[in-house]
C-alpha cells in the first residue's frame, strides 16, 4: 500500500462547521496544501512549521490509529488538511472506511478532482473569497460539480468582509441546487484567549446574520459560526 502524509488524527469530536455541524467524528489532517490563504487556520499542515510531525502512512496504518484513539465510539470519518485533493492514493483510505461501514466526509477547496471524491458522503467544496488572496478557478470549480453528477456536494464560502459575502453570493446563484453555507472567518487563528475570541466571533456572526436575513438573493443559506472555536478556541487536534 502506498504512503499518505498525514499531519494529525484526532476525535472523537464534533463537525464544528458546515452542512453537518455537530455531527460526532474523527478527524483525519493530510499535509500540503495547493493554496496559501492570508487566514488559514491550518497554515501548520502547508508553511513548514510543523514538518516534523508529518508521518507518513498506508491506508491501514491509519485505519489502526482511528481504531487506536477512537475505539468503538466513531462511525464517521472527516478528511481534512491542508488539500486532500492533492492525494491520488487517498482513494485507499476511502475504499477502506467504506469498506468499514464508516461515513465519511471531506473538506476540500475546490481545485483539484479525484477519482474517490465518488466515494465520498459528504463532500464539501470551499472556494475562497478574495479576503485569502486566492483566485478561484471557476472552470475547475464547474467541473467538479457537474463529474459529482448525482452525489451533490455542498458549499462552504467563509466570509470575513462585504467583498466576500459579494463573492460568496456569486458561488451561491452560480450553483443554485448546492446546499449553501456561509461561514465567520476568525481573523485572529493564533491567540489563545479564548474569552476574547469567543465575544468577537460572536460579533462577527451577528454582522453576518444581519447582512442575510433581509437578502432576497440569499435565501436557502446557512448562517454558521465555526462551532468548535466557540469552545475550544484555537487549540489544535479538536
Ligand atoms: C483548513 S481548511 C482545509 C480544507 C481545504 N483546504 C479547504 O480550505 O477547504 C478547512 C476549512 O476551514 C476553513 N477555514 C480556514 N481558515 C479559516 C478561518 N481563519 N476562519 C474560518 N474558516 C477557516 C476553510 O475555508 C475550510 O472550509
Ligand atoms: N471540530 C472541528 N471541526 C472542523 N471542521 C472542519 C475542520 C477543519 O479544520 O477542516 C475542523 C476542525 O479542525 N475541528
Ligand atoms: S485552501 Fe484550506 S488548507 Fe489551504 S491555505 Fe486555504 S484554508 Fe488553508
Ligand atoms: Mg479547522
Amino acid at each position: 500500500m502506498s504512503k499518505i502524509p498525514v499531519m494529525e488524527i484526532f476525535g472523537p469530536t464534533i463537525q464544528g462547521e458546515g452542512i453537518v455541524i455537530g455531527q460526532k467524528t474523527m478527524f483525519v489532517r493530510t499535509a500540503g496544501c495547493d493554496y496559501a490563504c492570508t487566514w488559514c487556520d491550518s497554515s501548520f499542515t502547508w508553511d513548514g512549521s510543523s514538518k516534523h510531525l508529518i508521518k507518513q502512512m498506508t491506508a491501514t496504518e491509519i485505519w489502526h490509529e482511528l481504531k487506536n484513539i477512537g475505539g468503538d465510539y466513531f462511525d464517521f470519518v472527516t478528511i481534512s488538511g491542508g488539500n486532500p485533493a492533492l492525494l491520488k492514493n487517498l482513494g485507499e483510505l476511502v475504499t477502506l472506511l467504506k469498506d468499514k461501514k464508516v461515513q465519511t466526509a471531506l473538506e476540500t477547496q475546490g481545485s483539484k478532482w479525484q477519482d474517490w471524491f465518488k466515494d465520498i458522503d459528504f463532500l464539501t467544496l470551499s472556494p475562497k473569497p478574495p479576503s485569502s488572496q486566492m483566485e478561484t478557478d471557476f472552470n475547475k470549480l464547474d467541473e467538479i460539480i457537474a463529474q459529482l453528477e448525482e452525489k451533490q456536494p455542498n458549499l462552504k464560502v467563509v466570509v470575513f468582509n462585504e467583498e466576500d459575502l459579494a463573492y460568496a453570493k456569486k458561488v451561491h446563484l452560480r450553483y443554485p441546487k448546492l446546499s449553501f453555507c456561509l461561514q465567520v472567518g476568525n481573523d485572529d487563528s493564533m491567540t489563545t484567549n479564548n474569552d476574547v475570541l469567543r465575544s468577537n466571533l460572536l460579533a462577527k456572526y451577528e454582522w453576518l446574520l444581519e447582512k442575510t436575513m433581509h437578502d432576497s438573493e440569499f435565501k436557502n443559506i446557512r448562517v454558521l459560526p465555526q462551532l468548535h472555536t466557540y469552545i475550544w478556541g484555537n487549540k489544535r487536534g479538536v
